[in-house]
């Protein structure tokens, strides 16, 4: 049996902990999947917004008409976009696997890997055993509760397949109203299917603070037919080759949709269950997260986790995080240090973009801590008058006492990068008024609605009037 020093098993950010640091150690890499380099790169975020800038291209065309430019739409060429795209991403993959397959100290091995025990794992026929073990095995889109029948095969899909169809569908349903819902909705609305989105919940983007959710929800719905409150219970295949999915209210009454396609966009689990964690004995929650301290430890001493298999955050910038951590924690296993999951970030894809940090009003008011809240139009600001900007905005939350920020959440152009000064202010203790006025803000930029919120957080402070102010700068 083949002896290492470390063992880490998954070759998304399970492969990049693996850094020159590690170049004294033998560490093997064990990969299930036939693609090298896990969801990001392959089938997740990277991949989708290659998708992503086309569309919003494709988008344009009816902002561009508001504004007295007359393009035209005339379709989206889906081989050549899917060509293109994965002609980049599957080299890269390819590459990273090559690269790794020739590295000195490290040890590739194809194949799923158990817990024999604490420090051995089984992999196919080969046993091999390791001082510390890293768990970094990732998630996978959650089956549907419902059969498909095999030859709708090639109609029902998850995010790991769509992307690589032949052809654009006339008609989509997808099921599900989170981030990946809301990412494919935009793609394959932008690219001119008929797009219908059931969610089982009666929000889209739960989680986000409502307005936001309700905002969204709206500006989806006008480009998307949404159906909420409703669950598949039959997918059958009708005679003309569609689709034909029956759904079920909470009051039982049922509805029919014929599709060319079907998205199951329903979520995701995390993938622990072919590790066998009881044999090594760690512990794990009834959902499938592995469970882990601040420093990515799991109950036993020498086995580490990181990632969508453990995290509360299925986001690769949290992975990554993680992997800093586990990668630094694995080498000083007496020294360690922890991820800071105080201010993380998300933001969704979508048409419009939506991001978020910290906490929701709905969430502030449950906890009963005091705050301010100040919203923001994009149309009110200089950059906004030259988008004739409607229905964007800007929502900050700050807690009056000591004027730090407790949550931002953004709906519009550009959300994901205008999100980011405000994810740099929590994370380094910057107060809204050294902010909004300790720097300068470049007019007529689009940040400026950033700016403009900041100011209205202050303006809104009126001591002892209210106990939660609210600037309505609508
Ligand atoms: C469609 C989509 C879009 C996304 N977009 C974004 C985005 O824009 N921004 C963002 O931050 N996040 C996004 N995400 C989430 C992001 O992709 C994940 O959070 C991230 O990739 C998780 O990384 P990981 O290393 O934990 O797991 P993965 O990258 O999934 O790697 C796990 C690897 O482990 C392998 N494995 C599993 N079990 C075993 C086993 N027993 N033995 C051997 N190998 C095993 C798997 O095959 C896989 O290759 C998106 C996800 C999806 C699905
Ligand atoms: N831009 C990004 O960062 C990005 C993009 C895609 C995915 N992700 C990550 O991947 C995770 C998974 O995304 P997701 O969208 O698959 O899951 P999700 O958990 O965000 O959303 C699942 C949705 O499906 C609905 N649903 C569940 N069962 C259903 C059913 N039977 N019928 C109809 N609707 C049903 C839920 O109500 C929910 O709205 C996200 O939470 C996110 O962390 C991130």
């Amino acid at each position: 049996m083949q002896h290492f020093d470390v063992a880490v098993i998954g070759s998304g950010s399970g492969n990049s902990l693996i850094d020159e640091r590690f170049q004294d150690l033998q560490v093997a890499l064990v990969e299930r999947d036939e693609t090298f380099g896990g969801t990001c790169l392959n089938r997740g975020c990277i991949p989708t917004k290659m998708f992503v800038i086309p569309a919003d291209l494709a988008a344009s065309v009816s902002e561009a008409r508001r504004l007295g430019v007359d393009l035209e739409f005339k379709r989206a060429d889906w081989p050549a976009i899917r060509d293109r795209i994965f002609g980049r991403i599957d080299p890269i993959s390819a590459g990273g696997l090559d690269w790794r397959e020739r590295s000195q100290n490290v040890t590739v091995f194809h194949g799923e890997a158990r817990f024999v025990d604490p420090h051995t794992l089984a992999i196919g026929e080969d046993r091999i055993s390791a001082d510390q073990i890293v768990l970094a095995t990732g998630s996978r889109p959650r089956p549907l509760a419902v059969d498909v029948p095999e030859s709708l095969a090639d109609r029902v899909h998850t995010s790991d397949t769509v992307m690589r169809i032949d052809e654009l569908p006339r008609r989509v349903v997808i099921l599900g109203g989170g981030f990946v819902a809301a990412e494919f909705a935009h793609v394959f609305a932008s690219f001119g299917s008929e797009v219908t989105l059931i969610n089982r919940s009666d929000v889209l983007l739960r989680g986000q603070d409502h307005e936001i959710s309700t905002a969204f929800a709206e500006a989806l719905g006008r480009r998307v037919n949404i159906r909420l409150n409703q669950v598949v219970s039959t997918i059958e295949e009708e005679e003309d080759g569609s689709v034909h999915l029956i759904t079920v209210d909470r009051n039982g009454v049922e509805y029919d949709y014929f599709a060319d396609l079907v998205l199951n966009a329903t979520g995701r689990i995390r993938n622990s269950e072919a590790l066998d964690l009881a044999a090594a004995g760690v512990d794990v929650r009834p959902d499938g997260q592995v469970m882990v301290d601040s420093t990515q430890r799991t109950n036993v001493a020498h086995i580490w986790a990181l990632g969508d298999v453990s995290s509360d955050h299925l986001l690769k910038h949290v992975a990554n995080a993680e992997m800093r951590t586990a990668a630094h924690n694995v080498l000083n296993p007496d020294d360690t240090i922890q991820t800071d999951h105080r201010y993380v970030p998300h933001a969704v894809f979508s048409e419009p973009q939506v991001a978020a940090v910290g906490a929701t009003e709905q969430q502030l008011r449950d906890w009963g801590i005091p705050h301010v809240i100040a919203r923001q139009r994009f149309g009110d600001v200089a950059y906004g008058w030259a988008l004739e900007d409607q229905g964007h905005f800007v929502k900050l939350i700050a807690d009056p006492r000591n004027w730090r920020l407790l949550g931002a959440h953004i709906m519009g152009p550009q959300a994901s990068t205008l999100i980011q000064p405000l994810i740099q202010a929590m994370s380094f203790d910057l107060s809204v008024p050294d902010m909004s006025r300790g720097q300068y803000w470049i007019h007529p930029a689009l940040p400026e609605v950033v700016e403009n919120a900041l100011l209205g957080l202050l303006a809104a402070y009126q001591p002892d009037e209210i106990e939660h102010p609210q600037a309505e700068n609508f």
